[in-house]
Order: C-alpha cells, then sequence, then structure tokens
C-alpha cells in the first residue's frame, strides 16, 4: 500500500500598508529574491486599472489582479477564493502566496478574506504592514486608524528610513513597538527584506506564549461593511483614472505634478513621452508630495498609452480628467529638447532595476 501523502500546506502571506507605503516594491524585492521558492502574487489595487499587478507582471509567473477596487470590504470571500484555488493548484507548483492589498485596504478584512477560503491546502500565513517612514507621522494625524493595522500585524516594515533623519526613525520605531510590542520589527530601504522573514514563519522571532493573537481575536470586529459607525480609511477616498493614446508633454505633466489639485494623495502609472528612436515610457510615482519618475524600457512597436490613476479624498475627476487632459501634446506640436528637464530631476535611475 503506498504511502498517503499529507496534503501540501501553502501560506498566504498578506502584505499591507498605506497608500505608497512600498508594497509594490517589496513584492518586487521578493520576487527577485526568492532563493528558487515559487512565489504567487494576487494584487488588489484601489484604482480602476491595476497599475500595480502591471509593476509585478514579468517578475512571477502567477500574478492575479482582484477586481476593480478595494477588496476588503467584499461581503463574500469567493473572488479571492476562486484566485486562491487557482494558485494553490497543485499544476501550478507554487510554493507561498502573497497577498498584496490595496493601499486603503483594512487588513483585518483582508485576513478575513484568506482565513474564510475553504482551500485545504493552504494555510494563513501572517500579516506584513509596510510603514512609510516618511509619511506615516503625517497619515496618523489624519487617520488614526493605522495604529490599529500595526497593532494586528505580525511583521512591521518601516520602509524609506532612507527619508528620515536617525533620530525621527527612532522615535517612528519606539511609537511602533508601543503599539505593537508583540510584532517583529525591521527596518528597511525599499523594501529589502530577507525574504526568510516572510515565507518561513519558523525564521521569524518567536512570539513568547500568550502573546500571540489567536485568530478568534484577529477576527474579532471584522467587518464586512463600510458604513458610518465602521469607518474604514478607504471609505473616505476616491480615484481617478486618465488614460491617453497621445504623448505627453513633459513640461505641462511636472507643472501639473507640482501644483497638485488638492485631495491627491497618490499618483501612479505609466506616461510616454516622445523620443526617437520610440517614444520614453516611465512609471510615475507620487506619494504625498514626492514625485518619483522610473524609466522603463519599452518594447519595439509598443503603442504609447498612458495610464494613471489618482487617489485622494474629495477629489473633482472633471477637473482633473482636464487638468490632465491639457497635459498632452497637440499634433503636430514641437516639443523643445529641453522640455524633458523636469522630468530629469525627479528620475530616480536605479530605480529602473526596482520596476523594470
Ligand atoms: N526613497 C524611497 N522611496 C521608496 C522606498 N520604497 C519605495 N519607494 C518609492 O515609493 C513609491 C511607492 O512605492 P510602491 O511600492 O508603489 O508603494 P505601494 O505601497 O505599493 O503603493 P500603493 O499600492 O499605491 O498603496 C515608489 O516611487 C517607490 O519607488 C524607499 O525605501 N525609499
Amino acid at each position: 500500500m503506498g504511502k498517503k501523502r499529507r496534503p501540501r500546506s501553502i501560506p498566504v502571506v498578506v502584505v499591507a500598508g498605506f497608500l505608497g507605503a512600498g508594497k509594490t516594491t517589496l513584492l518586487n524585492h521578493l520576487l527577485r529574491n526568492n532563493g528558487g521558492t515559487r512565489v504567487g502574487v494576487i494584487v488588489n489595487d484601489f484604482g480602476s486599472v491595476n497599475i500595480d499587478s502591471m509593476m509585478v507582471a514579468g517578475q512571477v509567473d502567477s500574478v492575479m489582479a482582484l477586481s476593480n477596487g478595494c477588496m476588503c470590504c467584499a461581503v463574500d470571500v469567493s473572488d479571492m477564493d476562486e484566485m486562491l484555488n487557482r494558485l494553490a493548484h497543485r499544476t501550478a507548483g507554487i510554493d507561498v502566496i502573497v497577498v498584496e492589498a490595496s493601499g486603503l485596504a483594512e487588513p483585518r478584512n483582508m485576513v478575513r478574506l484568506v482565513l474564510g477560503s475553504e482551500n485545504p491546502y493552504i494555510a494563513y500565513g501572517g500579516l506584513v504592514v509596510m510603514v512609510d517612514g516618511a509619511e506615516f507621522q503625517n497619515c496618523r494625524e489624519r487617520h488614526p486608524e493605522l495604529d490599529q493595522h500595526i497593532a494586528i500585524a505580525d511583521l512591521i516594515v518601516l520602509n524609506k528610513t532612507d527619508r528620515i533623519r536617525e533620530d525621527e526613525h527612532d522615535a517612528l520605531l519606539s511609537d511602533v513597538r508601543r503599539i505593537n510590542p508583540r510584532a517583529a520589527v525591521t527596518s528597511t530601504v525599499r523594501g529589502r527584506v530577507d525574504p526568510g522573514l516572510l515565507f518561513d514563519r519558523a525564521l521569524r522571532p518567536e512570539p513568547r506564549p500568550g502573546d500571540q493573537l489567536t485568530f478568534e481575536e484577529l477576527l474579532a470586529e471584522a467587518d464586512d461593511t463600510c458604513d458610518a459607525d465602521s469607518p474604514h480609511v478607504h471609505a473616505m477616498y476616491q480615484s481617478v483614472t486618465f488614460t491617453s493614446e497621445s504623448l505627453i508633454h513633459p513640461r505641462r505633466l511636472v507643472s501639473f505634478l507640482e501644483k497638485q489639485p488638492a485631495g491627491i494623495y497618490r499618483i501612479k502609472g505609466y506616461v510616454y513621452f516622445g523620443g526617437q528612436p520610440r517614444p520614453q515610457k516611465y512609471l510615475l510615482q507620487v506619494v504625498g508630495d514626492h514625485i518619483a519618475f522610473h524609466p522603463q524600457r519599452s518594447r519595439a512597436g509598443e503603442v504609447p498609452r498612458t495610464e494613471l490613476v489618482a487617489i485622494g479624498t474629495d477629489l473633482d475627476p472633471e477637473l482633473i480628467d482636464g487638468l490632465l487632459g491639457g497635459c498632452t501634446e497637440s499634433e503636430g506640436e514641437v516639443v523643445s529638447a529641453d522640455a524633458m528637464l523636469g522630468v530629469h530631476r525627479y528620475t530616480l535611475v536605479e530605480s529602473a532595476a526596482v520596476h523594470p
């Protein structure tokens, strides 16, 4: 009689963190440094164009995008379950699944979606919460509920420490430790964490007995709705998507970015400027006041299509669409050679390696 095989148990790790904290950057780092571990990825973006899945595509065999909008308040778990089923299927050969929550998701509800799965081959692998070292203290003032996200994390990644002074880092670290004395905390630049911290729970610092939250505690107060009694961060936010097949005028776009309409906190997406022998493609990333262009390699014959998602509060979609529409090149317009100077000022060359 053949030996009975034990069912595989694929850990599912949820990565959460406020808008722009560096979740996709961390994911790309993990995918590049997976040491042979096959990682399946589920991304859930807030806007109607899933920029995050485009940013990890090409890094991984299995990337799946959860449908338009933040999933954390989905009433049933079927969408998530369907993706988990596909990734956990034997033929996919996946060793670990990472779920990147939208930057506005309630992590508790994302965890609930994973725990609610009926798939016998997966096991909840913990919650990683990323903190934007440069923006967190400001964000906390606007959204005190972000402390709750930290409070339930298993691993807290203090990211963007290159953008803060040592004393600011120390203050942040002690705040985070006070909010969650249980979790492991690691400080990073560009999400460069040891993948072993996420993929192999045994490598994590072991919580002391009685320190770890039980699933029941984790799920307590998990909310299916976004009503006024349980305001979720994303209930206040909206997104505006802009697409254009015309080339973008660099100087006009930079001027838009430097004087953004009120309410925008985050902009991300792909932009095409004119160039020879082919248009120049950039990934644009704006978090708060911080603007970054990341040069991209475009394929020969690639049709330029700018896609940007702006996320914020009290946005005026028509105004934003109109202003971005005004940043396109008009037909026959001659763009001077120095028009790219503004873009170059905000260009991160090394980032080409982060987001190819
Ligand atoms: N200076 C600096 N920039 C970083 C660091 N990590 C990420 N970034 C930049 O921050 C911006 C946002 O990073 P993402 O990884 O897209 O953030 P995210 O959390 O996935 O964003 P959302 O999905 O919109 O919530 C990008 O321009 C990154 O290159 C870091 O450690 N230092």
